[in-house]
């Protein structure tokens, strides 16, 4: 399977800021240009330096103020539906993103679109939950599961819908370290491109390619190797 590509053509993202009065315009994003093919993408930095902004602007969730953000050629503005047909999105919170109340329920959710036959939903959602070896937690309900059980249902749940392109928000916090060797192992095995953020350098050396964003800009866009020293000189500079 080939990348799908996405595109941000000067993409900025403003919101107004009423803390303190009278509202202004805060810039979470400023201009960015960026053309994103390789098979896996890691964005680091930062709490709060805008990760998951642009992240969010991949899938329409956040939509840009001014420029265009496209998916596989699809504005996330004009055509946000065929973008999330496209677009499997992996929440830090596994929380948003569970519906349904038991947990292969959930699965069989992500599938009903493509796949019509019950049976076959419900053969493929616990095919699902085996390959992550969450077998176990098939009929178990969504709100008595650990945060890390939950992230492996929702990852599960985002897998099934099978969409050409997943992206991930910190997709390993909640999880132990077997857990996160496991997502880890997943993420690298799937066909479909991935672009993800992470506070896990380790994580994060294994992308293609890694953007280092600050104080909402991509600071750093290259290979893994000088994006993480870019990164560390950021951080620990700022800390001293
Ligand atoms: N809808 C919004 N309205 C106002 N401010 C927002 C909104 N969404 C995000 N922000 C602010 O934008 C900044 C960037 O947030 P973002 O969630 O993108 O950071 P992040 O890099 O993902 O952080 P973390 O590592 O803590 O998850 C933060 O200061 C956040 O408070």
């Amino acid at each position: 399977m080939t990348e799908i590509g996405v595109e941000f053509d000067a993409a900025t993202v403003s919101v107004e800021d009423h803390a303190g009065g009278e509202a202004a315009r805060r810039t979470l994003l400023a201009p960015t240009t960026l053309s994103l093919t390789e098979p896996r993408i890691a964005v680091v930095g930062a709490n709060g330096s805008g990760k998951s902004t642009l992240l969010k602007l991949i899938n329409g969730l956040v939509r840009p103020t001014a420029g265009e953000v496209r998916v596989g050629g699809y504005s996330t503005t004009a055509e946000p539906k065929r973008v999330r047909r496209l677009t499997g999105f992996l929440f830090t919170d596994p929380a948003a993103q569970l519906v349904m109340p038991v947990v292969v329920e959930d699965v069989e959710l992500s599938l009903k679109a493509t796949v019509k036959d019950r049976q076959e939903r419900r053969s493929r959602a616990l095919a699902t939950l085996s390959a992550l070896g969450i077998s176990h937690l098939a009929e178990r309900s969504v709100f008595d599961l650990s945060g890390g059980e939950r992230q492996l249902v929702a990852l599960a749940s985002v897998l099934a819908a099978g969409q050409r392109l997943l992206v991930a928000d910190e997709p390993t916090t909640l999880l132990d370290l077997r857990n996160q060797a496991l997502l880890e192992r997943t993420l690298d095995t799937l066909e479909q491109q991935v672009i993800y953020a992470t506070h896990d350098l380790d994580f994060a050396a294994r992308a293609d390619r890694v953007l280092v964003v600050d104080s909402g800009a991509v600071v750093y866009d290259g290979d893994a190797g000088a994006g993480l020293e870019a990164y560390r000189a950021l951080a620990l500079g700022a800390a001293s």
